[in-house]
């Protein structure tokens, strides 16, 4: 569907919560399919990737359920575990979507049932790099037949219900989700896993961080003590009851229209400690001039007289608002670290310097990053090639921009389906009319 971004008028004034996140949602979700006993996820993420996760663990043998809660984004999900030793009465076919976290976490698991999974997703997701997880799938003796391109959907896994575990050696220069997805698996290998990555830095280690977290809190021994070591311990994970956090990632819009309006927005439930890594928006949206501080837990956001150019370093899936921005500064800036978001949603380098430069913006890739210097942008479309962030990166210079049309807002849908409603709630509380 294509949207005509609303430009905001005056200074946005407003106060906004988002759905829950979707790293953490999908890792509870996982973690809760491995459980001993059934969990209870509240306030979780209802989305397409949390849906298609919801659906894979489903086709894997865990019951999950719709519990009524107390969230403001639909309900909290029960989910009762994967039986032990379970045999699937038929082949299983797990749809990924686009979602990063089901084609990359969900195979390690079904390695642990007895039976065949077939995995595939959206044309896009099948060029998004797979191959380190299948690789070391393999090297832990489990059957994988690939259909098409090598290291990428659709392939198949041939599991007999369990995996040996020990050490192995991967390249997660890729993604860190490659990490995060035999950690996930490992306190149910035999052994555990000592894993370590060989290769150029792991990128989004925030990312890591959390899957390290969320495995010490439900009771795994992890060692991550030496750089690019992970040692997991075999064990067994009690069910649990947990409140899931809004999405900080996606909170960044939503704070970025603050800069941009020269406004100020709230998010309330700002969590005191986090691991996810929208919690940087505070240190980023200092650097670009934004008066940034909490109020009790409420992150309140001051847009500046003008917005200044940054110079940062992997800012992992933060990266197309932050662009978003950098393509509205006075001064030039340099994204470095981000040479991985080629194999996200879609290769987002490229897909950001194309829509910026079609708003008569400047903009241009390095080996490892983008270069964006400030020019003055006209209307236009500006495409989302499928990708969530890519369609809030058009919303956000639409603020500025009159006449900007994002082709296709729907994909937000991958982990904010309420986000075209939240976004006009935004401007609607605030002093003047969107236009
Ligand atoms: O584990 C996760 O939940 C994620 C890890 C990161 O992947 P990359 O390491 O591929 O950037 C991030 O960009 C993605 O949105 C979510
Ligand atoms: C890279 C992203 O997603 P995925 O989990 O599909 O990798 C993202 O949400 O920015």
């Amino acid at each position: 569907m294509s949207w005509l971004a609303p430009t905001a008028s005056g200074p946005i004034d407003a106060t906004i919560t988002v759905p829950g996140s979707k790293s953490l949602t999908n890792r509870y979700l996982i973690l809760a399919a491995l459980a001993e006993s059934p969990s209870l996820l509240r306030a979780p993420l209802h989305s397409r990737d949390s849906a298609l996760m919801v659906a894979a663990l489903r086709e894997l043998g865990a019951v999950i359920e719709e519990l009524p809660g107390d969230g403001d984004y639909g309900p909290d999900l029960r989910v009762t575990p994967i039986p032990k030793d379970y045999e699937l009465p038929a082949e299983a076919r797990i749809d990924c979507g686009l979602a990063g976290t089901v084609m990359r976490f969900v195979p390690p698991l079904a390695a642990l049932v007895r039976g065949t999974v077939r995995f595939d997703g959206d044309p896009q997701a099948r060029i998004r790099p797979m191959g380190p997880v299948l690789k070391s799938l393999r090297v832990l003796g489990v059957q994988i037949q690939e259909e098409g391109e090598s290291g990428a959907l659709p392939f198949t896994v041939s599991a007999e219900g369990s995996v040996e575990g020990g050490y192995l050696a991967i390249d997660a220069s890729g993604s860190s989700q490659f990490v995060s997805a035999l950690l996930l698996a490992a306190p149910r290998f035999t052994n555990g896993l000592h894993l370590e990555h060989i290769g150029k830095p792991v990128p989004s280690l925030e990312h890591i961080a959390m899957t390290v977290k969320l495995l010490r809190e439900a009771g795994v021994q992890v060692d991550d003590s030496v750089p690019n070591h992970w040692i997991v311990s075999p064990g067994p994970i009690p069910g649990f009851d947990v409140q899931i956090e809004q999405d900080l990632s996606n909170a960044g819009p939503f704070l970025a229209a603050a800069l941009v309006t020269r406004g100020t927005v709230r998010v309330p439930h700002w969590p005191a400690q986090t691991t996810q890594v929208g919690d940087s928006w505070r240190k980023i949206l200092t650097d670009f001039g934004a008066k940034v501080h909490l109020e009790g837990d409420t992150l309140v956001v001051t847009g500046g007289e003008q917005i200044l150019g940054v110079e940062l370093a992997d800012t992992s899936e933060l990266a197309p608002t932050v662009a978003a921005l950098c393509a509205l500064a006075e001064t030039p800036s340099r994204l470095s670290g981000i040479a991985h978001l080629r194999g996200h949603e879609t290769d987002r380098l490229a897909a950001l310097v194309a829509e910026i430069k079609s708003l008569g913006g400047d903009a241009e890739e390095t080996a490892d990053g983008l270069l964006i210097r400030p020019r003055q942008l006209h209307q236009g479309l500006f495409r989302s090639y499928a990708d969530h962030r890519m369609a809030t990166a058009g919303a956000i210079i639409g603020l500025a921009v009159t006449g900007v049309q994002v082709d296709d807002i729907g994909s937000t849908s991958k982990t904010m389906p309420e986000f075209p409603q939240l976004w006009q709630r935004m401007l609607e509380q605030s002093s003047g009319p969107a236009s």
